[in-house]
């Protein structure tokens, strides 16, 4: 599904920390019913990015146009509490936004946690950290889903389920902005991409128009190459 409706603008946006800048006029629409990928050598930006997108940086000069209160978003790695269970990390959000219990069951079960019971999240692997982070990002059905490395530790299994997941999400209308240095994944799983370097959109538009099939990882090199 696409109506070239923006749910993201970004205008110009810059911002340095300690004197170097990382974002230096970048910018980028992410369409309705669309995954829109961003990627970037590690550094980039792509965190800062999505930081700027969700009004948590008060430093960045441009303008961003969303509505924020539409967005389920996981940043900057899993904000979980280490001490609790998933149902009960679900819990502070669902009391938070003022959500139905069972609202918890139907994110576990999208993310496929629902067996994990009491244990909790310290000693859950990378892969289930993952997945309850995007079941936070998921909750209360948003219409903009924004995830920083989302595919970080999924198996295989999990992988093709987020695959999956995010194109029902766009198809049914929602939009989604994934950031990800796994381009294999990205060229089977986006409709956009953005490539950040040095500050600015060195591309964005359709991935079809940047890469042919079997080409992404080389023509991201190329146009990401320090010279
Ligand atoms: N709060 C901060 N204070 C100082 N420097 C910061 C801060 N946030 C980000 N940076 C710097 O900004 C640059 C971009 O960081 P960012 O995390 O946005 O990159 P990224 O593209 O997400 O990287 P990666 O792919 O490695 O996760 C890095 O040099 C980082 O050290």
């Amino acid at each position: 599904m696409n109506n070239h409706e923006p749910a993201i603008e970004c205008h110009d946006l810059s911002i340095s920390y300690r004197g170097q800048r990382v974002l230096d006029g970048f910018s980028m629409t992410v369409e309705r019913g669309r995954i829109h990928a961003l990627v970037g050598r590690n550094g980039a930006g792509k965190s800062t990015c999505f930081r700027i997108i969700l009004g948590l940086e008060d430093r960045a000069g441009g303008t961003v146009e969303v509505d924020r209160a539409s967005v389920g978003a996981s940043v900057n790695g899993p904000a979980l509490y280490p001490h609790l269970n998933a149902r009960d990390n679900l819990r502070v959000h669902t009391l938070l936004l003022g959500l139905d219990d069972a609202e918890i069951d139907r994110v576990l079960g999208v993310v496929g946690l629902t067996g994990t019971g009491r244990k909790k999240v310290r000693s859950f692997s990378t892969g289930m950290r993952s997945r309850l982070a995007l079941a936070v990002a998921l909750l209360g059905g948003p219409r903009i889903l924004l995830l920083d490395e989302p595919q970080n530790g999924l198996d295989p299994e999990g992988t093709v389920a987020l695959r999956g997941l995010l194109r029902g999400y766009a198809d049914a209308g929602g939009t989604v902005l994934i950031s990800s240095h796994q381009l294999g994944e990205i060229a089977r799983t986006a409709d956009d991409i953005t490539v950040l370097h040095d500050g600015r959109a060195a591309y964005s538009g359709s991935l079809d128009a940047f890469a042919p099939a079997g080409e992404l990882e080389s023509r991201f090199l190329d146009l990401t190459a320090i010279r």
